[in-house]
C-alpha cells in the first residue's frame, strides 16, 4: 500500500498506516473500518499483520526498518516477549486459509475461523462448559414453559415433549465430565458440542468469568476480526464488553461490509452500535470492478425504496482509473413462463450479452460467465441435475446445499457414487479404460487391493472379477441415457467398492415407491428415504458429476448467497420470487411492485424488511462482477417492472430490455 495519494489509485495509501498506529499506540484504539465490496480488505489485513509482526512474506526475521518508524517493531518484540499472538477471525475456514496462504509464516498472529476461537479459549474447562450448558438450556426450559402455560387450551403435547426433553438434557449435562467439539468429524453425544453451542457457550463464559475474560486478554492484546457483519452477534457483544472493560489491554478491529450482511447472525446495524470513541478508517476504492458497475452498486446503496429501514450509512466507492468501462443490462420478462420457457429466454439473454459485449465468454453453455440464482433447486435446474439434486436433498438435506464455509460434501449413504465411482469413471473414455495403470491407482487410493485373497488362484478369481466389473461400469457409464442404477449395478455385484449398507439395502429393495406427500403433508422419514434412494436410482448417472461439480464449487453456477467474497469476469444474477417461493427476499418490491403486509408492519416498528434485505443481497451478487452484469427479473407483472426500471437512477433507458421471447 505504499504509493502517492495524488495517484486516484492509491487513495486508500494510507490506511494500512492508519491502522497500525490505532493498534501501537499508547492506549490502542480499536476501530471499525469501512470498506464495501472489491475494496481489497484482505490485502489491507494482510498488510497491516506484516507491519504489526515485522515478519515480511517468505520470511520468519523482523525486517530492519519497519515503514511507519519503530513503534510497530517495539510492538512486535512485546509480543514475543509476551508470548502473546494477534488473534484474526475469519467467517469460513477457507478464507482463514487465504490469510495464512497469503501472509506466509507468521508465529506471532493466529488466524482461525469464529468457532475455532471460541472453542480454543473454552477447550479444557469442562466444569465452566458444564455451568455454561446447563444455564442456557435453563434458560430454553423457561421459555418453553413460558409458551406453555400462555396457551388458552393449556399445553400441547409438543410443548410438552419439549419440556421434558430440555429436563432430560439437564440431567445428563450434569452426568457429563468432559467437553468435546469436533468441527469436522460428526460426533454426538452429551459430551461433544454443535458448532452452534460452541459459539454461545463461549459467549455466555466471557460475559459471566472474570478468568476466562484475563487468559483472552494475556494471550491476545488485538483482535482483527474479518467479515464482521455476519459474525455471530452473541460472540461480537461479549467481545465489546471485554474491549470496554479494559480497552487498554485488548482492541479490536472490524473488517467488515455490513452492505454485504447475508446472514441472519450479525448485528443488524454494525455501524450504529460503534462507541464513539472508536477509530473508523474507510477505504474507498473499489479494486474490482469495471465505473458502470461500481456507479451501479453506489447508486443500490444509495436508493430511497419505499419499505427500506436499513441506514445508508456508507462510503462511495470509486473505480481505479483504468477501469473506465464495463457493461450492465437488465432484462426483464413475465415470471408466469414454465420452467422451460425461462431456460430457453435466459440463454437468449445470454446471447445478447455475447452480442453487446462481444465477449465470447457469454455465449449460452460458456462457463466464462457465472450465473447466480436464489435457490439451490433452481440451479440445480439450469445446471441439468435438478433430478439428483431433488432425490439426494430427500435423503440428507443439509448435505446437498453448498454454503459459504465450503464443507458439505453430500449425504455419508452416496459417497460411493460421488467420490470412488466419479474417479473410476475418469478412468473411462468412449466405454474403454483409457489407462490400466489410472484404474489400478483409483483401487489403491481406496484400499480395494489391501485384502485380497493370498492364495495365488483365489487372487487370480477376484482381479479378473474386478477386471470384468470395471470393464462392465466402462460401457454403462458410457451410455449417455445410463442411469445411476445401471452403473452401479456391476459395483454391487462385484463388490469393486465398498458401498455404504444403506445404499446396498435400499439398492436391493425392489417394491415400488411410495406416493410423494400431499402438499403440506408431514411426511415420515422411511417414506421420504425410499422416495429419496428409489428417485436417485431411476436418475441418470451424467447428472452425479454435474452435481458433484456444483458442490465443490466449480460448477458456472451458485446462488447468490454462496458468492460472497468471490469475483467474476462476467455475471448473470436471475431473480424470480416466484419460481424460488420463499419469503425473506422480494425482488419485484425493488422494482416498484407494492410491499406486502408483514413489510407495511416492519417498516412502523423500524424492523427489517424483505426490501432491506434483497437490496443488500443484490448489492452483493452485484458487486462480484468485474466486467459485465446482466439482470434477469422475472416479474410478476413485466410491464409494470420494465416502466419502472426505466425510470428508476439504476440503470440508463437503453440498459433496461424485455427478455427475449
Ligand atoms: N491495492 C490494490 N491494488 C490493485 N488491486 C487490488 C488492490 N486491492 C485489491 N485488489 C484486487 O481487487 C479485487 C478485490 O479485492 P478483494 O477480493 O480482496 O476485495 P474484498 O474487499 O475482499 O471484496 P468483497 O468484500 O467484495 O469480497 C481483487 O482482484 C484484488 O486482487
Amino acid at each position: 500500500m505504499v504509493g502517492s495519494k495524488d495517484d486516484p489509485n492509491e487513495r486508500d495509501a494510507g490506511v494500512v498506516d492508519e491502522i497500525v498506529a490505532y493498534v501501537t499506540s499508547t492506549p490502542p484504539r480499536s476501530f471499525f473500518l469501512f470498506a464495501g465490496a472489491g475494496s481489497g480488505k484482505t490485502r489491507t489485513l494482510v498488510a497491516v499483520l506484516r507491519k504489526l509482526t515485522g515478519i515480511g512474506p517468505g520470511s520468519a526475521q523482523i525486517e530492519s526498518k519497519p515503514a511507519a518508524g519503530d513503534l510497530d517493531l517495539r510492538f512486535a518484540r512485546e509480543l514475543r516477549a509476551r508470548a502473546q499472538t494477534i488473534r484474526v477471525i475469519t467467517y469460513t475456514k477457507n478464507a482463514a486459509l487465504v490469510v495464512t496462504g497469503r501472509l506466509g509464516n507468521n508465529d506471532l498472529t493466529q488466524v482461525a475461523t469464529i468457532h475455532s476461537f471460541c472453542w480454543d479459549l473454552i477447550a479444557g474447562f469442562d466444569d465452566d462448559i458444564r455451568d455454561a450448558l446447563l444455564a442456557l438450556n435453563a434458560l430454553a426450559l423457561e421459555k418453553a414453559r413460558e409458551a406453555a402455560t400462555g396457551r388458552k387450551k393449556g399445553p400441547t403435547d409438543k410443548d410438552k415433549k419439549t419440556i421434558a426433553e430440555f429436563e432430560a438434557k439437564a440431567v445428563a449435562l450434569s452426568a457429563t465430565q468432559r467437553f468435546t467439539y469436533s468441527p469436522d468429524r460428526k460426533r454426538y453425544g452429551d459430551g461433544a458440542l454443535s458448532h452452534a453451542e460452541v459459539l454461545s457457550v463461549a459467549a455466555w463464559l466471557l460475559k459471566q468469568k472474570p478468568t476466562l475474560r484475563r487468559i483472552l486478554r494475556d494471550q491476545h492484546p488485538v483482535i482483527l476480526i474479518d467479515e464482521s457483519q455476519d459474525t455471530m452477534k452473541s460472540v461480537l457483544d461479549a467481545l465489546l464488553e471485554v474491549v470496554a472493560e479494559a480497552p487498554s489491554r485488548l482492541m479490536l478491529g472490524l473488517l467488515g461490509d455490513h452492505r454485504q450482511r447475508i446472514y441472519m447472525d450479525g448485528h443488524a446495524d454494525l455501524p450504529s452500535i460503534i462507541p464513539p470513541e472508536w477509530a473508523t478508517p474507510k477505504l474507498e476504492m473499489n479494486h474490482r470492478s469495471q465505473r458502470r458497475i461500481v456507479d451501479l452498486i453506489n447508486e443500490i446503496w444509495d436508493s430511497d425504496l419505499e419499505g427500506r429501514t436499513q441506514s445508508k450509512k456508507a462510503v462511495r466507492q470509486h473505480p481505479r482509473e483504468e477501469k473506465s468501462s464495463g457493461l450492465v443490462r437488465v432484462f426483464i420478462g413475465g415470471t408466469a413462463a414454465t420452467p422451460e420457457e425461462k431456460l430457453r429466454r435466459e440463454a437468449l439473454c445470454e446471447s445478447a450479452m455475447e452480442a453487446a459485449t462481444g465477449a465470447a465468454e457469454w455465449r449460452p453453455g460458456n462457463p466464462g460467465h457465472k450465473i447466480l440464482a436464489l435457490e439451490h433447486a433452481l440451479v440445480a435446474r439450469r445446471g441439468d441435475f435438478l433430478q439428483v439434486f431433488e432425490a439426494l436433498a430427500l435423503l440428507d438435506p443439509d448435505s446437498v446445499r453448498p454454503d459459504a464455509t465450503g464443507d458439505t460434501s453430500g449425504p455419508a449413504a452416496v459417497q460411493v457414487l460421488l467420490r470412488e465411482m466419479i474417479d473410476l469413471a475418469d478412468c473411462v473414455n468412449g466405454g474403454q479404460v483409457s489407462s490400466d495403470f489410472a484404474v489400478t491407482e483409483v483401487l489403491h487410493r481406496y484400499d480395494r487391493l489391501l485384502n485380497l485373497p493370498a492364495d495365488g488362484e483365489a487372487r487370480a478369481q477376484q482381479l479378473k472379477a474386478y477386471q470384468r466389473a470395471v470393464e462392465d461400469f466402462a460401457a454403462a457409464c458410457s451410455n449417455p441415457s445410463a442411469t445411476v442404477r445401471e452403473v452401479l449395478a456391476p459395483i454391487v455385484q462385484s463388490s469393486l467398492f465398498e458401498p455404504d449398507k444403506r445404499l446396498l439395502a435400499a439398492f436391493n429393495d425392489t417394491r415400488p415407491p411410495p406416493d410423494a406427500p400431499e402438499s403440506r403433508q408431514k411426511e415420515g422419514v422411511e417414506n421420504r428415504l425410499a422416495r429419496g434412494w428409489h428417485t436417485l436410482f431411476a436418475s441418470p448417472w451424467s447428472q452425479i458429476r454435474r452435481f458433484k461439480t456444483y458442490l465443490s464449487g466449480n460448477s458456472h453456477l451458485a446462488t447468490h448467497q454462496v458468492v460472497k467474497g468471490s469475483e467474476f469476469e462476467h455475471v448473470m444474477v436471475v431473480m424470480d420470487d416466484e419460481d424460488a417461493g420463499g419469503f425473506l427476499f422480494a425482488y419485484d418490491r425493488l422494482f416498484g411492485s407494492p410491499l406486502g403486509d408483514s413489510d407495511v408492519k416492519n417498516v412502523e416498528t423500524h424492523k427489517e424488511t424483505s426490501i432491506d434485505r434483497t437490496l443488500r443481497l443484490l448489492y452483493v451478487t452485484c458487486s462480484r462482477a468485474k466486467e459485465s452484469l446482466a439482470l434477469v427479473l422475472w416479474a410478476r407483472d413485466a410491464g409494470q417492472a420494465l416502466a419502472y426500471a426505466q425510470k428508476n437512477k439504476w440503470f440508463l433507458p437503453a440498459e433496461v430490455q424485455p427478455i427475449p421471447e
